[in-house]
C-alpha cells in the first residue's frame, strides 16, 4: 500500500434514501389509519347501548389484540427509519504484516445431529482464510467431548496439509471442501479452471478428500452429547515429527470438562472456555465466532472485518462485525422462512445505520480491550501478542485444564456484567448473541453489518417443520425473557441507548406476544361470526375504509419488502403463512416456557439443531410441501385453528343467508376466508397428499371432531 492509499476509506456507509421516503410515508399513513381505528374502538366501548353490554367481551379481547399488535408493529418501524447499505475495500488495506491476530472459535456439541465431517469442513474452510497463518489461530470447542471429533481434526490437520497450498495455489474462493467438491464443473471459479495442472491437482486433492472422508466414516460411532467427562485439550500437529513444510494455522481441540452438577450455560459458557484457553495460547485481539455448520464460503471474510476494525473513525467504539446468517439449503420459495429474510435485510440493514446490528451467529468480535481488565487471570497477561510455539510441544497444558475445568468460574464474573463491564458471553439467556449484543449496545459500544454480495458464511437451516418450531420455542423463549428480565430494552435499554436503538430490541424481545393476537384473531371473530355478533364496521359505514386500509397497506408493505430483497409472490404468502402457524406454536410456548422459568418451574434447555440430511425430508421442503409430521404440541393447535375457521365460516355463510345481515358480518367473512386462503397448504395435506409428510389421521380425525363438537355446543349455549 502507498501513503496516498491511506487516506481513502476503508469503508462507505450509504443512506438508502428512496428506500427511507418510502418507509417513513408508510408509517405517516399507516399509524394515522390506527388513530382512526382506536377512535373507533373507543368511541363504541364509551357508548351506551344495548350492543355494548352483550359484545363487551369480545370486543375488548379484540381491541386488546389490536393494541398489542400495534405496539409491536411501532418496535418493527425503527428498522425501517434509516436503512443502510455500505461498500468495503479490504485492498486498501495495511500489509499483511500490520494485520492484527485472530482467533477463531467453533462450537460444537453433539456428534450425531453435527456430523463430524461437516463440523471438519467448517474447520479447514477457517484454517484456509485468506490470512497470514502465524496469525490465525483455530480453536474448535467440542462440547460433546467426543473422540470422534478429537480424531476427526487430527485427520482434519493432515489433510489440510494438501489443501491449503491447493487453496492458495489456485486462489480458490470456496475452501470448504465438502462445498468446493459438489459444485458443478462451471461453478469452478477458480483463474486456472481451464488449465490441466489444475484439474490434474484437483483430482490428486479430490482423492485426498475421499480418503479423509472414509477415514471418519470409519471411526467408531460414540455416544452423543455426553453431560459428564474430563477436560481434554490438545494442539493438534502432525504425528511425523519434523519440521511442516507448509505454514498453517494453530490448530486446538478444546473440550471443556462437564459435570451434570454444574451449570455449562449452553454455547455460552463454551465460548467463554475458549475465550480463557486461548488467552494463555495465542491471545489475539480479535476473535471470529462460528457455529460447527457455519463454513466459510469466502477467504476474505476477516479481511472485510478489518476494514471496520482498523477504521481509525468507528474503530474505538466498535465491538463486533455482524455478517448476515446465510444457509446452503435454501429452495426457492423457502416454505418455513428458514432464511429468515426479514430479519437479515431488513432488520439488520435497518439497525445497521442506527448503532448497528444484534450479534446473530457469525460475527468478528473486539473483546480482548475490556474483557481484559474484569478478570485477575486475564489482567496478568501480556497485551502483547506471541505466538509461543512451545505449545506445539506440549501436550500436558496444566493452565488451560484449568482453565477449562467446571470449578474454575464458581465465584468469579463470568457470564455476567458487572458495573458496565461484561465478562465474556453473557449467560442470562438461551439465546448469548442477542444479550451480549445487547449489552454491549447499552454500554455504548457499536457494531456494523457487512454484507459482501457474496455470502462469508453458509450454514445449515431447518427445513422441516417440527424442527423450525423446536427452534423457535428455544428462541422465542430467549427472547422474551430478556423482555421481562432486568434487561428489558424499554427500561434498561431506554436509559443507555437512543430510542430507536431501543425499538428495534424492544421488537426482538416482544414479537412472540404476537401469539395473543394471533390466537384471539384466529377465533373470536370467527365465532362471533357463527353467533351474528359484529365486530368490526358495516360495509356502508365509512369506518370500513380505515380497517380495509389498515389490512391493506400492512400486506403490500410486506409484500413490497419481500419483492425488494429478492422474493417472489410465492415467497410473501408463504412468509405470511409460516408467521401464523409460528405465532399459534412456538411463540406462545417460548412465551409460556419464559414465564415458567422466570418463577421456577422449568430450567433452561439448549438442542442443538440437527444438521444431519434427511433426503426424503429435504426433497419434500425442496418441492415446496410442509411435512407435517410434527410433534402434536404444533399439529393439533394448527389444525383446531384451521377446523374453526372453516366451521365458522360455513355456519357464518348459512345464517347470513338466514338472517340477511351480509354488511354487518362482511369483515369477519373475509377474515375466516383470508386465514383459510392463506393456511390451503393444511387443506392439501389432510385430503390430497399421499406423500409420508402429509398430516395423519389419527391425528386429523379427533382434532377436527373434537373442535366441531365444541363449536355445536358453544352454538346451542348460545342460543339457550
Ligand atoms: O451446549 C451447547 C449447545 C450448543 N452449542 C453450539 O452452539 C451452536 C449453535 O447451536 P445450533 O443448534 O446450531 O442452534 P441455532 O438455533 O441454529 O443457533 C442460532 O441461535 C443460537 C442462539 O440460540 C446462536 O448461538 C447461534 O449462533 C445461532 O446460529 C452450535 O455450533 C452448537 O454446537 C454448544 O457449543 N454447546
Ligand atoms: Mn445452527
Amino acid at each position: 500500500m502507498d501513503s496516498s492509499d491511506r487516506s481513502l476509506p476503508l469503508n462507505i456507509c450509504h443512506v438508502q434514501k428512496l428506500l427511507l421516503m418510502v418507509n417513513r410515508l408508510y408509517m405517516l399513513l399507516h399509524s394515522t389509519a390506527l388513530l382512526f381505528l382506536f377512535h373507533y374502538r373507543l368511541c363504541f366501548l364509551f357508548q351506551q347501548s344495548e350492543s355494548r353490554e352483550s359484545h363487551l367481551l369480545p370486543w375488548i379481547l379484540v381491541f386488546a389484540s389490536e393494541i398489542i399488535l400495534s405496539f409491536v408493529w411501532i418496535f418493527d418501524q425503527a428498522y425501517r427509519w434509516r436503512p443502510v447499505s455500505r461498500s468495503v475495500f479490504p485492498q486498501r488495506l495495511p500489509q499483511d504484516d500490520k494485520l492484527p491476530p485472530i482467533d477463531v472459535f467453533i462450537c460444537t456439541a453433539d456428534p450425531t445431529k453435527e456430523p463430524t465431517l461437516d463440523v471438519m469442513n467448517t474447520v479447514l474452510s477457517a484454517m484456509a482464510l485468506d490470512y497470514p497463518a502465524q496469525k490465525l489461530h483455530v480453536y474448535l470447542s467440542d462440547d460433546g467431548g467426543s473422540p470422534m471429533t478429537l480424531h476427526g481434526m487430527r485427520e482434519a490437520r493432515k489433510f489440510a496439509r494438501w489443501w491449503l497450498p491447493f487453496c492458495t495455489r489456485y486462489k480458490l474462493r470456496n475452501r470448504c471442501p465438502k462445498a468446493y467438491f459438489s459444485a458443478l464443473e462451471e461453478d469452478d471459479h477458480s483463474d486456472f479452471a481451464t488449465s490441466s495442472v489444475y484439474m490434474a491437482d484437483k483430482q490428486k486433492i479430490k482423492e485426498k478428500y475421499e480418503a479423509f472422508k472414509e477415514d471418519i466414516k470409519a471411526f467408531r460411532k460414540d455416544r452423543a452429547f455426553s453431560r459428564d467427562h474430563t477436560s481434554v485439550i490438545e494442539v493438534i500437529q502432525e504425528s511425523i515429527i519434523g519440521v511442516d513444510i507448509v505454514e498453517m494455522p494453530l490448530l486446538v481441540y478444546v473440550s471443556r470438562e462437564k459435570k451434570p452438577s454444574h451449570p455449562h450455560h449452553f454455547k455460552a459458557g463454551a465460548l467463554n472456555v475458549l475465550l480463557r484457553v486461548s488467552s494463555v495460547m495465542s491471545n489475539s485481539p480479535y476473535i471470529l465466532v462460528l457455529d460447527c455448520d457455519m463454513f466459510c464460503n469466502d477467504p476474505t471474510s476477516a479481511r472485510y472485518a478489518m476494514c471496520f476494525h482498523l477504521d481509525p473513525k468507528i474503530s474505538s467504539s466498535l465491538s463486533f462485525v455482524q455478517f448476515p446468517q446465510k444457509f446452503h439449503n435454501i429452495s426457492k420459495n423457502d416454505i418455513y422462512d428458514s432464511q429468515m429474510r426479514s430479519l437479515f435485510t431488513v432488520q439488520w440493514r435497518g439497525m445497521d445505520g442506527l448503532k448497528g446490528p444484534v450479534m446473530s451467529g457469525t460475527d468478528l468480535l473486539q473483546l480482548k480491550e475490556y474483557f481484559g481488565t474484569s478478570n485477575e487471570f486475564i489482567k496478568s497477561l501480556t497485551q502483547n501478542y506471541i505466538r509461543d510455539l512451545a505449545f506445539g510441544k506440549n501436550t500436558l497444558l496444566e493452565e488451560p485444564h484449568l482453565l477449562a475445568s467446571c470449578e474454575y468460574e464458581i465465584g468469579s464474573k463470568w457470564g455476567q456484567e458487572e458495573s458496565r463491564l461484561l465478562v465474556g458471553f453473557l449467560y442470562d439467556s438461551v439465546v448469548e448473541d442477542y444479550l451480549t449484543g445487547f449489552v454491549l449496545h447499552s454500554n455504548r459500544w457499536t457494531s456494523v453489518f457487512c454484507e459482501p454480495p457474496r455470502p462469508h458464511f453458509l450454514g445449515s437451516a431447518t427445513t422441516n417443520l417440527n424442527d423450525v418450531l423446536i427452534q423457535g420455542t428455544r428462541w422465542y423463549c430467549g427472547l422474551f425473557e430478556n423482555g421481562i428480565n432486568r434487561f428489558c430494552p424499554l427500561i434498561y435499554g431506554l436509559s443507555r441507548m437512543p430510542l430507536l436503538q431501543s425499538l428495534c430490541f424492544a421488537w426482538l424481545t416482544y414479537f412472540p406476544l404476537y401469539c395473543l393476537p394471533l390466537w384471539c384473531l384466529a377465533t373470536i371473530p370467527q365465532l362471533c361470526l357463527l353467533n351474528g355478533i359484529p365486530l368490526y364496521p358495516k360495509v356502508s359505514d365509512p369506518f370500513v375504509i380505515i380497517f380495509v386500509f389498515i389490512f391493506l397497506s400492512a400486506l403490500l408493505k410486506h409484500l413490497q419488502e419481500v419483492l425488494l430483497t429478492g422474493g417472489t409472490l410465492h415467497k410473501w404468502i408463504n412468509e405470511q403463512r409460516i408467521w401464523m402457524m409460528k405465532s399459534v406454536t412456538c411463540h406462545l410456548y417460548g412465551c409460556l416456557d419464559a414465564l415458567l422459568k422466570k418463577v421456577g418451574v422449568r430450567e433452561a434447555s439448549f438442542l442443538p439443531t440437527n444438521k444431519s440430511e434427511d433426503n426424503e425430508r429435504t426433497l419434500l421442503y425442496q418441492m415446496d410441501k410442509y411435512d407435517f409430521r410434527a410433534s402434536n404440541i404444533f399439529i393439533v393447535p394448527i389444525l383446531a385453528l384451521f377446523t374453526i375457521n372453516i366451521s365458522c365460516f360455513v355456519g357464518g355463510v348459512y345464517r347470513v343467508l338466514l338472517v340477511g345481515d351480509c354488511d354487518k358480518m362482511f369483515i369477519q367473512l373475509c377474515l375466516a376466508v383470508f386465514v383459510i386462503i392463506v393456511n390451503y397448504p393444511i387443506i392439501e395435506g389432510l385430503v390430497i397428499r399421499k406423500d409420508q409428510g402429509r398430516i395423519s389421521k389419527s391425528v386429523a380425525i379427533p382434532v377436527i371432531l373434537a373442535t366441531v363438537v365444541l363449536l355445536a355446543f358453544f352454538k346451542l349455549l348460545r342460543n339457550v
